[in-house]
C-alpha cells in the first residue's frame, strides 16, 4: 500500500517547511517519509525530495515557448497539465519503471511496503479549488494504490479576525468539494503569533461560526448589508461542522507528532503493521490546558 499527503495552500502558506519539517521529524523516529517536489516553480526547500517535476518540465519552459507565451501563473497551471498528461514519469518514479498499476496487471515488481510519500504543490490555489488539475492528480494517485489525505495550509497570521476567518474557511471548503479526499486543515506558523493574538485564535480553532460572523457583519458597510448571508454560511459551517484546524507550530516536536499521527489515522496508515502504538487524542483546542506552546514568548 502506498499512502500520501497532497500538501496544499496559499502561496508562501508554509507548505515545502511543513514537508521539510514532516521529513525530518520522520527521520528522527526512523520513518522514510519521501518528499515529491509539484511546484515548477521552487527555488529551494529544505527537504531532500525523491522526485522533482523541474526534471520533467520547468516554468521557464512554459514562460519561454514562442506558441504558449504564458505569464508566471498561468505557467504554473500549464506545467501541472502538462504532469498528468504525462502521467507515466511520475508512475514510473513512483511505482517503478513499467509498473502497471492502473491495470490491475501484476508485472513482477515488488510493491514496495508502506511508501509514504508527501507532494509539495504549488501555491496556486485555483488548482485545487476549482480546476481539474488537483482533482485529477488526486485520482491518477489513487490509481496507483495512494491513499490520500487533503493538507490544507492557512498562515495563522491571516485568521486573526472573523473576515479573515470566513475567507479562510470557504477556500478550504471549496479545496474539500474539489478534491474529494479526505481532509485536514493545518494553521501554520503558530510560532511566530504572538500572545496578544492567542485570545483571538483559540475561537478560530473551535470555532463558534455564529460569535465570528457577529464579528464580520459589524466590521463593515459591505458586512452589514449581506448579514443574512454571513450568518447562513455561519450556520452551515457550524451545523455540518464542515471545517476544523489543527494549530501547527514546527518548533515544538509534540505537536508535529500529533499532527503526523491525526493523519495517519485519517489516511489509516500502519493500521496493519505492527507499529509501536502512543496515547492519542486529537487536539481539541479547549483541552489543552497548556496551550502557550503554540505561541512565541512577548
Ligand atoms: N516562523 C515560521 N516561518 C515559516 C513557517 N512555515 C513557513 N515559514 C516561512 O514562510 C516562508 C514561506 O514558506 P514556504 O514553506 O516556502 O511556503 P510555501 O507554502 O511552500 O510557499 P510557495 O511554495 O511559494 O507557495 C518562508 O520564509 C518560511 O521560512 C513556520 O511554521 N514558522
Ligand atoms: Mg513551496
Amino acid at each position: 500500500m502506498r499512502y500520501g499527503q497532497l500538501v496544499m495552500g496559499p502561496a508562501g502558506s508554509g507548505k515545502s517547511t511543513y514537508c521539510a519539517t514532516m521529513q525530518r521529524h520522520g527521520f528522527d523516529d526512523k520513518r522514510l517519509i519521501k518528499v515529491v517536489n509539484l511546484d515548477p516553480a521552487a527555488e529551494n526547500f529544505d527537504y531532500q525530495p525523491f522526485l522533482d517535476i523541474r526534471d520533467l518540465i520547468q516554468l521557464d519552459d512554459a514562460m519561454e515557448d514562442e506558441e504558449l507565451r504564458y505569464g508566471p501563473n498561468g505557467g504554473l497551471i500549464f506545467c501541472i497539465e502538462y504532469l498528468i498528461e504525462h502521467s507515466d514519469w511520475l508512475r514510473d518514479q513512483l511505482c517503478g519503471v513499467g509498473s502497471d498499476d492502473d491495470d490491475d496487471d501484476t508485472t513482477g515488481i515488488e510493491e514496495p511496503d508502506d511508501d509514504y510519500v508527501l507532494f509539495d504543490m504549488p501555491g496556486q490555489i485555483e488548482l485545487y479549488t476549482h480546476l481539474k488539475a488537483g482533482h485529477s492528480l488526486a485520482r491518477l494517485l489513487e490509481s496507483w494504490n495512494f491513499r490520500l489525505c487533503s493538507v490544507f495550509l492557512v498562515d495563522s497570521q491571516f485568521m486573526i479576525d472573523g473576515a479573515k476567518f470566513l475567507s479562510g474557511t470557504m477556500a478550504a471548503l471549496s479545496v474539500m468539494a474539489n478534491m474529494e479526499l479526505p481532509h485536514v486543515n493545518v494553521l501554520s506558523k503558530m510560532d511566530l503569533l504572538s500572545k496578544g493574538h492567542r485570545g483571538q485564535m483559540d475561537k478560530y480553532l473551535d470555532p463558534d461560526a455564529h460569535a465570528l460572523l457577529g464579528e464580520v457583519t459589524n466590521e463593515s458597510a459591505w458586512g452589514r448589508k449581506y448579514r443574512k448571508l454571513s450568518e447562513t454560511i455561519g450556520t452551515l459551517i457550524e451545523d455540518f461542522s464542515l471545517v476544523r484546524f489543527t494549530p501547527l507550530n514546527i518548533n515544538d516536536e509534540e505537536n508535529v507528532a500529533d499532527l503526523l499521527l491525526m493523519i495517519d489515522n485519517v489516511i489509516q496508515y500502519g493500521e496493519d503493521a505492527d507499529v509501536k502504538v502512543r496515547d492519542f487524542d486529537p487536539p481539541e483546542p479547549d483541552e489543552l490546558e497548556d496551550d502557550s506552546r503554540y505561541y512565541q514568548d512577548d
